[in-house]
């Protein structure tokens, strides 16, 4: 029996919300939780729909982030398949897709973000996918072909992840990246060499400062045109441009958005009742002072804590150092801060030649972030350096013949 009738709706049933409806919880919200989501599914992992689950190494089931059993214990209602269209928040409602309004005391908007869509000839034709959801997944597992050709458009971390997965199981890849280089708005450009010499012999074909400019085909896709006036051909496309934060709901109900809805520390929107979390929020973030919008599962869940503290009129400050992952053949990257505006890059190991390394990113002469590639040790060490107000000598740092764990020792 609930205690109380209070009702807390949450927008969006992926990481986000799931979080959100397991920690309101955990901070004692006594009365009704509704979770309405547009997917079909109970919130699962979307890490794996680029890494394992394409190969056929994970399944559906091995997705789920929790059993549906946890949150029906928990008194977790969920209304799948059916979309939030409007909020009011005079009367403090949800109008749903199925024509009913649901009151709320507090609201949480975590709807996430959505591929970005490219306007170029032939996007609609049988054989060219994006990749977010299950239903994407799927769609491209059952388009998988043994002797498949495919092109992926975008060089980032999913088109890379992605490479990595259809060369596993023997499909010819080539991959258009507009930019000079892969990962370019992210990396440096040594490790942006490194992953596309590992790509390269591994048999990917990359082409940088290329982009679509049509994809070809009768009904089903043949080939991609691009603007170097080249035509490769391909029975699979795969598109990977980034992603776009759904804000219209927040939008329109007038809360301040700026790519994506503007939290504070709290997690707390413009309006007292109404919170945000995950891939939709732009929060402001102390470590780095500025505001800033992440897309990461880390992210989803540390800021989602805070968000439920929050609609429970508690205060539990969002200050988790933002980190990444991406995995690709036998390499592990993990990412510990953000590099933005980094002015010198230092390695340990070789990045040119082996698969190990680590990328210390500096800003005015302090480790901003870290790339390491199958470094474990150093990603810890890492996390715990960004953190903290000491310091260890740049030198040492890069001096691979000086263990890690001696460094993480001399940190404490
Ligand atoms: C293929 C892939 C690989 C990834 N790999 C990594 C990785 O290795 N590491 C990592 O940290 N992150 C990774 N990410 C990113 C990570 O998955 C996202 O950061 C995370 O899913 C964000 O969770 P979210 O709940 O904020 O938003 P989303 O996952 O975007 O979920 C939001 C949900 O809300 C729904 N929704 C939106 N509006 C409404 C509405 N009005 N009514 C009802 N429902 C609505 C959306 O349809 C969606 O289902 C990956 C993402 C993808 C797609």
């Amino acid at each position: 029996m609930l205690k109380n009738t209070k009702q807390a709706i949450i927008i969006g049933g992926s990481h986000a919300a799931a979080q959100l409806s397991i920690s309101l919880r955990q901070e004692r919200w006594e009365g009704e939780i509704l979770v309405v989501s547009d997917d079909s599914q109970f919130p699962y992992h979307r890490p794996p729909l680029s890494k394992d689950y394409l190969s056929g190494d994970t399944s559906a089931e091995q997705l789920f982030i929790r059993p549906a059993s946890v949150y029906r214990d928990k008194q977790i209602e969920f209304l799948l398949n059916t979309r939030v269209e409007k909020i009011d928040r005079i009367n403090k409602s949800v109008t749903l897709s199925n024509g009913e309004a649901r009151q709320y005391d507090k609201l949480a908007l975590c709807t996430g973000a959505r591929t970005r869509q490219l306007a170029i000839p032939g996007v609609a034709l049988n054989g060219v996918h994006y990749l977010r959801d299950l239903t994407d997944a799927e769609a491209i597992k059952q388009a998988i072909q043994s002797n498949g050709k495919a092109v992926i458009i975008g060089g980032g971390y999913i088109g890379l992840e992605t490479a990595a997965l259809l060369r596993k199981i023997g499909i010819d890849v080539c991959v258009l990246e507009a930019m000079g280089r892969v990962l370019q708005r992210v990396t440096a450009e040594e490790v942006s060499a490194f992953y596309h010499r590992v790509h390269t012999e591994e048999g990917v074909e990359i082409k940088t400062g290329v982009f679509a400019t049509e994809i070809v085909g009768n009904d089903c896709v043949e080939g991609v045109v691009c603007s170097n006036g080249e035509q490769i051909d391909a029975n699979l496309v795969i598109i990977g441009v980034g992603v776009i934060p759904n804000t219209e709901l927040a939008e329109g109900i007038g809360l301040d958005v700026d790519d994506g809805v503007i939290v504070n520390e709290f997690a707390q929107t413009s309006d007292e009742h109404i919170v945000a979390s995950g891939d939709c929020a732009a929060h402001l973030n102390l470590i780095y002072g500025r505001r800033i919008r992440l897309e990461s599962v880390p992210n989803a869940i540390e800021q989602s804590k805070t968000a439920a503290a929050s609609m429970c009129d508690r205060e539990k400050v969002y200050n988790a150092l933002p980190w990444f992952w991406s995995n690709q053949y036998d390499l592990r990257l993990q990412i510990a801060g953000l590099n933005q505006g980094f002015d010198r890059v230092v390695f340990r190991g070789d990045v040119e030649s082996s698969r190990s390394f680590v990328a210390w990113y500096l800003k005015q002469g302090s480790i901003v972030a870290a790339d390491c590639v199958n470094r474990p040790a150093e990603f810890i060490l890492a996390k715990k350096l960004i953190s903290s107000e000491k310091q260890l000598p740049i030198a040492d740092l890069a001096n691979d013949s000086i263990d890690a764990k001696t460094l993480l020792l001399a940190l404490a």
